[in-house]
């Protein structure tokens, strides 16, 4: 199946490659730089502590103590950049977000191989996973994300501020940090739409008629398209 980026204002915004979704600028500067003043003032755990079995043997990185008042304040901050992104509510179509993992990862850290849970914390099935950049990556060596794929690895280290968005269904892993911090938010989301074959689609039929508004509504034709757009919608939602 195609993936492009159909309508002009989204093509600016992000960049879809294949099912991976990049984001940018999801956090303006602003954001961004009172998260980091929250996150030196945090208190961080052992990241081991959230993981399942198999993944702890592989994780090694600092999270984020999530009862701080630091925690809810970053997380306050990104929820409202998320829920004010259209490409983010119209391509993920979320319906429960996971609390965010805040993570930092000094020299010698990495999260290793792994799969993450198919369902967490509050009975979240995981369809969509999140990585979100919160600082330079000239900030440091190594810390990419790494993504087993049908055709070969894929990796990302983007600019603070941008996020990208993957199915839970990759195996994947952190690069280990050879040089300087990575700090990250992570977090998982279960769609209104399982399948993403099912939100690619409807992402791009929300596209066409995004970009036909202007000149073809009131038509029969468009009227048709978003019928069916509601429909389909409607047949996939769970
Ligand atoms: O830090 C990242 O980019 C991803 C972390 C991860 O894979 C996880 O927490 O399950
Ligand atoms: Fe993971």
């Amino acid at each position: 199946m195609s993936s492009q980026i159909l309508n002009a204002d989204i093509k600016n915004t992000c960049i879809l490659n294949s099912t991976y979704l990049h984001v940018r600028d999801l956090l303006t500067d602003s954001e961004v730089n009172k998260i980091h003043a929250l996150f030196k003032s945090g208190t961080f755990d052992d990241g081991r502590l959230t993981a399942h079995s198999a993944a702890k043997a592989v994780k090694s990185n600092l999270q984020l103590n999530h009862q701080t008042q630091e925690h809810t304040a970053i997380q306050q901050i990104i929820l409202a950049a998320l829920n004010r992104n259209p490409v983010f509510r119209n391509a993920v179509l979320p319906q429960s977000i996971h609390p965010f993992i805040i993570s930092n990862y000094k020299p010698g850290m990495h999260y290793g191989w792994h799969v993450d849970s198919p369902v967490m914390g509050n009975m979240i099935r995981t369809d969509v996973a999140l990585t979100i950049f919160l600082n330079d990556p000239e900030a440091y060596d190594g810390g990419e994300l790494e993504l087993q794929t049908a055709n070969g690895n894929v990796l990302y280290k983007l600019n603070k501020g941008d996020a990208i968005f993957y199915p839970c269904t990759q195996v994947h892993r952190v690069r280990e940090v050879t040089r300087g911090e990575r700090n990250v938010a992570v977090s998982w989301i279960q769609s209104l739409v399982k399948e993403t074959a099912h939100r690619k689609m409807l992402f791009e039929i929300f596209q066409i008629t995004e970009n036909l508004r202007n000149k073809a509504v009131g038509e029969e034709e468009y009227l048709l398209l978003q019928q069916h757009y509601s429909n389909l919608l409607r047949m996939w939602a769970n």
